[in-house]
């Protein structure tokens, strides 16, 4: 008999942040934060779990902040979309590596270096238990990762969408300025909106709301936080519909 602990969750979006992958550095990729998110995404796909991703790019460039030196803002979005397919194409490595079959997709045409976004080719790729890579975001200026996340959750139709932070989950008010701000173990869509708590920019949380696509935020830098939750565990904190909380 297989003493295997059963997961939790069959399919899901995980969201990394640009700046995650930097680590202590100020600007580009650290190897070893890659090194160990593939690991833990590896230990994933060992449980059956399916598993897609998109990674951000602010580790690299962002569009608001080259807008605000002068730059185009479409162009600096541009930019900012090319970077998540550099962090893409580094985490793909780095699953490679880790012998993770991993496939990458960019919502912008890159021939050569990645593949197209195509919704069918990555269930079929999800289903069986390749890491599938969403890159460029939605392909639109003015639109974050995190938007790209929950669109790509939906279409998907992951379980949740899991969105990997600095901090232990959603607070009060910000932890990092604020040490007595208490952590939430769960929050409706609503107490987000009236208590004005920062999780992600408005477009990308009521398209997560307005499709009742569950929201886990968690730490990624305490290792094995993720697969401790996808086990089970209340570490984190989910965002759902109230009525589905309890
Ligand atoms: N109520 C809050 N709960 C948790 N974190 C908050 C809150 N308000 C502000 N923050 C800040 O938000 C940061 C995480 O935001 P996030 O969107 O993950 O970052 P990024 O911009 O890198 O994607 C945390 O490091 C924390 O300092
Ligand atoms: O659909 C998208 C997703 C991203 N971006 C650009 O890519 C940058 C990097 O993404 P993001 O800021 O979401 O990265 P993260 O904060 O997760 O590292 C953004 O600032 C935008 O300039 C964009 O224009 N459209």
């Amino acid at each position: 008999m297989s003493t295997n602990p059963k997961p939790s969750y069959r399919r899901i979006l995980l969201k990394l942040s640009g700046e995650a992958l930097m680590g202590d550095e100020g600007f580009g990729i650290d190897p070893k934060i890659l090194d160990r998110m593939a690991h833990e995404i590896k230990e994933l796909i060992e449980m059956g779990v399916q598993v897609g991703l998109v990674i951000g790019g602010g580790n690299l460039f962002r569009g608001k902040g080259l807008a605000e030196a002068g730059m185009n803002r479409v162009v600096g979005d541009q930019m900012g979309m090319l970077a998540t397919v550099m962090n893409g194409l580094a985490m793909r490595d780095a699953l490679h590596r880790a012998f993770v079959n991993a496939r990458l997709m960019s919502a912008i045409d890159l021939t050569g270096v990645c593949d197209s976004y195509n919704w069918a080719e990555a269930i079929s790729l999800l289903k069986s238990g390749r890491v599938v890579i969403f890159s460029a975001g939605t392909g639109n200026p003015f639109f974050t990762t995190d938007s790209a996340a929950c669109l790509r959750g939906i279409e998907i139709e992951a379980d949740a969408v899991f969105k990997g932070t600095k901090v232990d989950g959603i607070y009060s008010d910000d932890p990092v300025t604020n040490p007595d701000a208490e952590l939430y173990s769960k929050l409706s869509y609503s107490e987000i909106l009236d208590k004005e708590l920062k999780v992600m920019d408005l477009a990308a949380f009521t398209l997560a709301r307005d499709h009742s696509m569950p929201i886990r935020v968690f730490n990624m830098n305490r290792e094995g936080a993720l697969k401790s939750i996808i086990l089970g565990g209340s570490e984190g904190t989910v965002i759902d519909h109230v009525e589905n909380l309890n």
